[in-house]
């Protein structure tokens, strides 16, 4: 349970000042929904109101708080006109400015003959200092409230800088003095304040420099971050790890008979991948791999290899892909290779009910089918299996970290690979899994041709739909990519449609159309013709962006290539060049490119290579857009930035090992700071890993 001292920060915002049932409901959008969250949402900038010249001295286009003198009030003459106030100092005369104002509240706030405090931005207008709607407005003796500095946030529709300050300013009324958990000697060595004093820092930045980065508060608060989500990754790993596994080899006969039945020999990264896999799974502790391989390595093959061990000792294997269309794709490859051999391999996904689905849980429950394909179906509740030895996960990226538990759970002793075709750069890998044991698929197997990729502009388009007419009559086959619509499914559809027809008045019969919206059997049926080269142009939506396999495709194109993460255009290129033909993209962008739009696009003319689009990625847009974060699972930081923050987070995983080392259940009074900061972060899960937690 969480402790008591941070009750306060996980109230609704609704209890901060300003923040009424309506106010609330906009602004957890941007901030979230506890108190808490709304103090992780640091400045962007700031407001300099500290400069206080005379009317004469202040300059064109600066903010300026002023001590004016009220002249006169000129009401508008109509509505279009500004309502106008004179004012004047000891140097000179100025105008405040205002539209759609109301006279009796100007009236109010700015009597005529008062002395007023003005704070905004000033220009001259024909000679005249002038003043639009000032920001601030006070008396003399609010001089010295206004004349600061004003943080400036990121602001969501319906919430202003104001609302949101006097929020955050509330919010952090309740911070409260926490029990440090940072090594007292790397705080120092860091010169970091305390937390309450970082936060607090953060948001009243005076300097450029202290919206930084490397600022000591924003530094110390992203470490605070980052702290926490190696230490549950740590406590999730060691977990599954610490689990009694039962040491699985298998007689290797299985295994040799479907090698011989292979039209390929292994890559030497596959033949790796595969020795590490079987070193892990003959051990007595539980297997937790990732094997990571970029587009086309080959990484199903590996798969159903591994699930073969398990298989041969006499065990259950699961393989769990993340969407219908690649759980069936798995089917087709792997049940012609198993025809021969005692194998039955069963496929679960969410389209089969009823009868159907009974008869294939008994059969996986009975241990009659040795191998399991499927989706998430394969989590519920109501699947039991006989003898389950090993999971495989695909594309683990979309799964958390808990669903992942929650897999490893339905056995006791199951060992776990995970494969993921998303090169995720070095840093994001360690804030997704933390130390997880990687083996990595880095070659593609021989005869591959780099794929010539084109960038051209989307007003030729017709001339490319034209084009392709060459292609299709000398039997290539084409996916035919619709852009990216983010704001709506059915925008997104709509134009997919249109392409679909505007394609087949060229081609007639010989296009398909696929997109996210259709029944699955409707899907499966053109993904099936696409296949077998009943047709040969396929007009999808990014459906088809993860891991679908054709290898006698060798065209595609992308419409608005500039909408799509650099990670997701390299998934989607990965559909073609996976056979020994030459392939090629062309790569469609809607005028005027900016220039990181055309770096962008240029990067993936000239590599093929995942990492290193991954780590351009991460450079030109920063971590939180790599690879959609939110869709992809990996975790979201609120505070911690990357890629500036890299160093950080290695010595937060150094950290955490020597944390781990000394006090494995977190009982010194070290060990309960840091639990307070597991909750803060919200990781109250993985305290539950802990002894008395
Ligand atoms: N060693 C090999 N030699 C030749 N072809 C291979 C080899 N290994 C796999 N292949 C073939 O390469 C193609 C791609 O393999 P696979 O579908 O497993 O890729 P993947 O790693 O899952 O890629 P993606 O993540 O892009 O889906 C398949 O057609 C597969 O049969």
């Amino acid at each position: 349970m969480r402790p008591e001292i941070l009750f306060p920060l996980f109230r609704p915002i609704t209890a901060l000042k300003g923040v009424g049932p309506r106010i609330s409901k906009l602004m957890e959008k941007i901030t979230g929904e506890h108190i808490v969250d709304v103090m992780w949402h640091l400045p962007t900038s700031f407001i300099d109101r500290r400069f206080s010249p005379t009317i004469a001295e202040a300059p064109d286009n600066t903010v300026v708080t002023l001590e004016i003198s009220v002249a006169k009030h000129f009401p508008s003459r109509n509505r279009r006109a500004p309502y106008k106030i004179s004012c004047f100092d000891e140097t000179g005369p100025m105008d405040l400015v205002f539209f759609n104002a109301r006279g009796d509240y100007l009236k109010k706030q700015l009597p005529e003959g008062e002395t007023r405090i003005i704070s905004g931005t000033v220009e001259r207008f024909q000679g005249i200092l002038q003043m639009t709607h000032p920001d601030r407005i006070g008396k003399i003796e609010e001089k010295d409230e206004i004349q600061t500095v004003d943080p400036v946030y990121a602001l969501t529709a319906g919430v202003t800088n104001k609302t949101m300050g006097k929020a955050i300013r509330s919010a952090l009324d309740h911070t409260e003095e926490l029990t440090e958990w940072l090594d007292p000697a790397f705080k120092k060595q860091k010169k970091w304040p305390d937390w309450q004093e970082a936060l607090t820092t953060a948001h009243h930045p005076k300097e450029e420099e202290d919206l930084f980065a490397d600022s000591p508060a924003r530094e110390r608060l992203a470490y605070d971050e980052l702290l926490a989500n190696q230490l549950a990754l740590a406590l999730v790993r060691r977990t599954v790890r610490r689990a009694a596994g039962r040491p699985i080899t298998g007689d290797g006969k299985l295994r040799q008979e479907i090698r011989n039945a292979l039209p390929f020999d292994l890559t030497d990264s596959q033949e790796n991948s595969l020795e590490e896999i079987k070193a892990d799974m003959a051990e007595p502790l539980r297997m937790l791999r990732l094997l990571q391989g970029d587009v086309g390595s080959g990484k199903t093959v590996v798969a159903l290899l591994t699930a073969l061990i398990a298989i041969e000792a006499g065990m259950q294997a699961v393989i769990m892909a993340p969407t219908e269309i690649l759980a069936r794709q798995h089917m087709e490859t792997i049940e012609p290779l198993l025809v021969g051999t005692p194998i039955t391999p069963v496929i679960l996904t969410g389209r089969n009910k009823g009868k159907k689905r009974t008869e294939i849980l008994e059969r996986i429950a009975s241990g009659e089918a040795q191998l399991a394909i499927g989706t998430h179906a394969l989590f519920q509740d109501d699947v039991e299996f006989a003898n389950l030895g090993l999971a495989v996960i695909d594309e683990q990226h979309r799964f958390g970290v808990h669903q992942r538990l929650a897999l490893a759970g339905k056995g006791q002793h199951v060992d776990v690979l995970v494969m993921t075709a998303t090169p995720i750069p070095r840093t994001l890998m360690l804030t997704a899994y933390g130390d997880m044991d990687v083996s990595r698929l880095t070659e593609k197997p021989a005869g591959r041709k780099p794929v010539d990729t084109r960038v051209m502009s989307l007003s030729k388009m017709e001339e490319v739909a034209q084009g392709i007419g060459r292609m299709v009559s000398k039997g290539a086959r084409i996916y035919w990519v619709c852009p990216l619509v983010e704001e709506s499914d059915k925008i997104e559809i709509a134009a997919a449609q249109e392409r679909f027809e505007h394609l087949q008045s060229l081609y007639g019969a010989r296009v398909g159309l696929v997109h996210g919206k259709m029944k699955g059997t409707e899907k499966d049926a053109v993904m099936a013709a696409f296949a077998s080269g009943e047709i040969d142009v396929l007009v999808a939506t990014t459906v088809i962006e993860v891991g679908v396999n054709v290898p006698e495709a060798t065209v595609m194109i992308i419409e608005h290539a500039e909408r799509f993460g650099l990670a997701q255009l390299h998934q989607l290129r990965g559909r073609i060049g996976r056979g020994m033909a030459a392939s090629t993209c062309l790569l469609l962008y809607g005028a005027p490119l900016s220039e990181n739009g055309q770096a962008r696009l240029k990067i993936m003319r000239e590599t093929e290579d995942g990492f290193i689009i991954a780590e351009e990625d991460l450079r030109l847009r920063g971590a939180g857009e790599v690879l959609g974060t939110r869709q992809s699972g990996l975790p979201e930081f609120k505070l911690a930035q990357l890629p500036a923050h890299e160093e950080l987070l290695a010595a937060a995983r150094d950290d955490v090992k020597l944390i781990l080392d000394k006090d494995p259940e977190l009982q010194s009074p070290r060990g309960q700071a840091l639990r307070t900061l597991l909750y803060l972060f919200e990781e109250d899960a993985t305290v539950g890993y802990l002894r008395s937690g």
